[in-house]
This record gives C-alpha cells, sequence and structure tokens, in this order.
C-alpha cells in the first residue's frame, strides 16, 4: 500500500465523544481509553480541549506524557487563549498536534461569533499561525463546512494552508449533508483551492441522519485522507462516525477503496467494550461490528448457511474484530441442523433420528416459552428427551393449572393419561407444588413416601428453566424423578410423575435401591 492511499485514523472519543452529554471522563479514564487507543493503533488521538477546564487541560497532558505511538492533538478555538493552553497541554506528546477551528456558515458567522467573514479569516489565519509557532503539526476545521458557502470555504483554506495549516478538517458538524453532495464538496474544494496539496484533506461528520459513515467514506473517493470518528460512533447529539465501521468498510470493501489503515482490529471488540463501561454508553444489540448480535445467528436458515460454509451470511470473520467466534443462538427460530450441532459441540449425541426429533420437538417447544436456549436447558431437555423414549412412560401429563393467591389454600387441577386413559383430579395442599402432588396421588393411588424434593435454576434470569428432583420410596424401593420447566410448579409434577413411572414399572422389584440418580 502505497502512503498516499493510508488513511490516517483520527480518534475523538475523549474529545468530541466526551460531548455526549453525561459521557465526561476522568484523568485516569482519559489514560485507560487512550493506551487502549494506541493498541488499536489510531494515528491521532484528539485528547481533549484544554481550554475548556483545569480537569481537561491535565487529561490532554496526561494522555501527551503517556502515549508513544499516536500523535496527541488538543482543541482550541480560534484565539490566542486556548491555542496556547493547548500548546502547554500537548507539549510533552512524542509528536503532538493544535487542532483549531472557527465556524464558517452564514448562520454561525452570524449568530453565534457575530464577526464578518474577513474577521473570520483574519482569526483563522492568525490562530493557525499562532499554534505553529507552537507545534509544527497544525490543523484548521472550518466549523459547519457542510453549510458554508463553497467560495468562502476556498477562501479561508486557502489562507489557513498558507498561515501553516498541515491538515484540512471539513466538519459536516451539524449531520446535514448527504454523500453525494458531500463528497462533491471535498472534490471541489480540493480542485479549485491552488495550495490545496501541501495540505492532508480529513473529515468530520456528524450523524444527525445517520450517514456519518456513508459521507466520510464517499469523501476518500474524492481524496480525503483522514477520517475523523469515534469508539462506538460515541459524540455530540446523535455522534460521529464509529471508527469500527469506518475501518472495516475499508477494509471489507478493499475492492471499492484502494486505501487502508493501520488499525489492530482484533482491538476493535476490546476497546468499544472499555469505552461502553467507562462512560455507561452500551451498544445496541444490533450495533454494526461491536453490537453483541453483530456475529450472532438465530434464524434456522441463516444458522444452516453458516454452518456449511461461513460466508453464506457472514462478510467479516468475528475473530478478525476481536470477537472469539460467531455465535449460534439457539432459540424458536433455529432448524435442526443447528440444534444438532450444537449438541454435539457439547458431547450430546443422539443414537437413532426418534431421538434426534424427540429433543429437537421439546427444545421448540421450550423456545416457544424462554427468548434464548442455553447449553444447560440442552443438556437437560436432550436427557428428558432420550429418557422419555427409552422408558416407557405409562403415565404422563396432559393438562395442569394451579391456584395461589394470597390468604387462599393453593389448589392443583392435574388431569393425567395413565395406560391410555384420560383421568381428572384437584387437590388442595400447602403450597402449589404440595397441592399438585396430592392432585396427582389422589388418581395414581400410590402408597410412597416422598424423601427428597430439590429445585435448581438451570440458567440465569427470571425465564430460566427450574430443574427439580424428587426422591420417592415404596416398599423398600427407592428412585428418583426429574422435570424441567420454566414454571417449577410444572416441572416438579413432571419430576413427581418421572418418579411415579419408574415404581410403576418396576413394582415387582423389592430390593432397595436408588435408580435414576
Ligand atoms: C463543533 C464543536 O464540537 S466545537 C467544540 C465544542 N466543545 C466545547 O464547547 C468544549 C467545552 N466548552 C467550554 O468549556 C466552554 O464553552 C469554553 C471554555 C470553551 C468557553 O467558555 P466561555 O468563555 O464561558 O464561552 P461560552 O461557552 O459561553 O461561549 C462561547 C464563546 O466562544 C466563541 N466561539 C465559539 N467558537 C469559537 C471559535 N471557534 N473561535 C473563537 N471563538 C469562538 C463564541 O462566539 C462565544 O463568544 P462570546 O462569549 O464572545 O459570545
Ligand atoms: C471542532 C469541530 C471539528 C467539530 O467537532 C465539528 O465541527 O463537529
Ligand atoms: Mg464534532
Amino acid at each position: 500500500m502505497n502512503n498516499a492511499n493510508q488513511i490516517t485514523i483520527f480518534d475523538t472519543t475523549l474529545r468530541d465523544g466526551e460531548q455526549s452529554p453525561g459521557a465526561s471522563m476522568t484523568r485516569e479514564e482519559k489514560v485507560r481509553i487512550a493506551r487502549a487507543l494506541e493498541r488499536l493503533r489510531v494515528d491521532v488521538i484528539e485528547a481533549g480541549f484544554p481550554a475548556a477546564s483545569q480537569g481537561d487541560f491535565e487529561s490532554v497532558r496526561a494522555v501527551a506524557e503517556t502515549i508513544k505511538d499516536a500523535r496527541v492533538c488538543g482543541l482550541a478555538r480560534a484565539n490566542e487563549a486556548d491555542i496556547d493552553r493547548a500548546g502547554e497541554a500537548i507539549a510533552p506528546a512524542a509528536a503532538g498536534r493544535i487542532h483549531t477551528f472557527i465556524a464558517t456558515s452564514p448562520v454561525h458567522m452570524e449568530k453565534k461569533l457575530q464577526l464578518t467573514p474577513d474577521e473570520v479569516v483574519e482569526r483563522a489565519v492568525n490562530a493557525v499561525a499562532r499554534a505553529r509557532n507552537l507545534c509544527d503539526d497544525i490543523e484548521f476545521s472550518p466549523e459547519d463546512a457542510g453549510r458554508s458557502e463553497p467560495d468562502f470555504l476556498c477562501r479561508i483554506i486557502e489562507a489557513a494552508i498558507d498561515a501553516g495549516a498541515t491538515t484540512i478538517n471539513v466538519p459536516d458538524t451539524v449531520g446535514y449533508n448527504l454523500p453525494g453532495q458531500f463528497a462533491g464538496l471535498i472534490g471541489d474544494l480540493r480542485g479549485r483551492i491552488p495550495n490545496a496539496d501541501q495540505a492532508v484533506w480529513s473529515v468530520h461528520c456528524h450523524n444527525d441522519l445517520g450517514l456519518a459513515v456513508a459521507n466520510s467514506l464517499a469523501a476518500v473517493r474524492e481524496g480525503a485522507r483522514q477520517i475523523e470518528c469515534t469508539i462506538n460512533g460515541l459524540g455530540e447529539r446523535a455522534g460521529n462516525a464509529a471508527l469500527e465501521e469506518v475501518v472495516m468498510a475499508l477494509r471489507t470493501r478493499r475492492d471499492d477503496f484502494p486505501c487502508d489503515t493501520r488499525i489492530e482490529t482484533r482491538e476493535i471488540l476490546p476497546t468499544s467494550r472499555l469505552v461502553a463501561n467507562i462512560t455507561g454508553f452500551q451498544v445496541q444489540p444490533n450495533k454494526a461490528i461491536v453490537g453483541i448480535n453483530a456475529f450472532a445467528h438465530e434464524s434456522g436458515i441463516h444458522q444452516d448457511g453458516v454452518l456449511k460454509h461461513r460466508e453464506t451470511y457472514e462478510i467479516m470473520r468475528a475473530e478478525d474484530v476481536g470477537w472469539g467466534t460467531n455465535r449460534m443462538v439457539l432459540g424458536k427460530h433455529s432448524g435442526r441442523n443447528a440444534f444438532r450441532s450444537r449438541c454435539e459441540e457439547l458431547g450430546i449425541s443422539f443414537e437413532t433420528a426418534g431421538q434426534l426429533n424427540e429433543a429437537f420437538q421439546r427444545f421448540k417447544e421450550l423456545a416457544d416459552k424462554k427468548h434464548e436456549i442455553f447449553d444447560e436447558d440442552l443438556q437437560a431437555l436432550a436427557t428428558e428427551a432420550v429418557a422419555a423414549l427409552e422408558e416407557e412412560q405409562t403415565v404422563s401429563l396432559v393438562a395442569f393449572r394451579c391456584c395461589s393467591e394470597t390468604g387462599e389454600t393453593p389448589t392443583a387441577d392435574v388431569t393425567l393419561l395413565v395406560d391410555g386413559e384420560e383421568q381428572r383430579n384437584s387437590a388442595a395442599g400447602d403450597g402449589p407444588v404440595d397441592a399438585a402432588f396430592s392432585a396427582i396421588q389422589g388418581i395414581l393411588q400410590l402408597d410412597v413416601e416422598l424423601l427428597l424434593y430439590s429445585v435448581n435454576n438451570i440458567t440465569t434470569g427470571t425465564d430460566a428453566q427450574g430443574e427439580v428432583t424428587v426422591r420417592l420410596e415404596r416398599g423398600g424401593r427407592t428412585v428418583n424423578g426429574q422435570g424441567s420447566d420454566t414454571d417449577i410448579v410444572i416441572a416438579s409434577a413432571k419430576a413427581y410423575l418421572n418418579a411415579l413411572n419408574r415404581l410403576r414399572r418396576g413394582a415387582s422389584r423389592t430390593h432397595p435401591q436408588t435408580e435414576g440418580v
């Protein structure tokens, strides 16, 4: 890759990212993130706005003292005090940059700055020249360039380059531009400004219309060679272009962009997590690259495709951006192939197609009740399915209803299929489980003693399955029964019936023993 096609990644998580309401960071937090950005191999770290506060000055200085493998930049308005403060803050950096800006759109100049265009040009030139006396790497931004007059932009940028600016950054400050329009602006400016080739062209796009990444990439086609971006797209209002999206778009579509960055992409996810943890701004599950679902597949057709050939549904490798691997989520949209594959990974094998079908059917029933099926759920349902096929269940649960109300005695209403015939009974009890067991006993009339009742949640969360074990004794014979369900009273009834089935089957045996442990 020749240098002309190298894209400089300018990370402004610590400056524009910090401007997200609620995302303020302490000096120590900024240094931690800066270290992560260095591992990620960004080219420039904009560490803050030194004139904003003593704390931010110290943060920028601490980052400048710490970072060795990236340029450290401080932002300054176009006035002497801000520039001197920024120069002081970045002074310890191995490589430093002062970034100065002033707004150039008619509305900003007239209403906010209350300056004439001539005065704005004069301030820009003075600011760049003053900064250039403090540092030899100077970036100049005409703020709100996306809504500025191109002719005026040509004038002020040419003057800024003459005054010593080494990078010209064109911001779409309010995220107003469309990709074709923004690319056109960059091409127009680079074509018309006589000294354009004496500076690196940069873009800084906001995401108010969700176009920050698209606009940044469009600008690359017109010669922009620095992209300003933030981790997770953090930033003022709707945020900035997301670094992870820019970098992976360039890399994944190298066929279309003859450019690359020096980013160590496997550091993307750890950096994203660090920024999310420090700021408390968690990324949405479907966020590109770093969202928990970015490399997850739940629907059967996609899972089947990915299992056969990953590229059917993946354009990037999860490992390349820091995930361990892609992820198959088992849920109600999953199919047999993904189900069997995950079971095999867990060491669960089905000897017959019947066993697989029985387990898959139970899996679908459970998936209708539960958002996500975890490995522990699979273990439990596979065991149950195989046992159900191997052991003849002479009694099975057809319907169950229980009523538990404050101040009232719990009752249960059970319908069982006993040797092919439906039987129904209701009973009261000390609790819903006790009522369920009494109702079942009322039908089967077996003289059993309950030796043990235990319930465990198989996974965590309020929709987790409960796994119940009961131990029954009858005539010197002891058996265990298991049942699992998202409803623990139903899991209890299933476990009780499982144990009763075992006792009924082995009625002729008299030696004390424990079965099904
Ligand atoms: C598009 C961007 O992201 S720009 C960067 C935004 N970041 C920040 O604002 C960082 C945090 N800011 C701050 O801490 C404060 O606003 C400070 C310290 C910078 C300035 O605070 P104050 O001096 O109290 O001014 P205040 O914020 O009320 O108003 C901004 C002033 O700067 C002026 N100004 C705004 N941009 C520029 C500029 N690029 N160059 C020169 N002056 C500017 C405004 O016209 C206004 O001037 P006025 O006081 O004469 O009306
Ligand atoms: C300071 C500038 C570059 C900025 O953040 C913007 O215009 O959005
Ligand atoms: Mg900005």
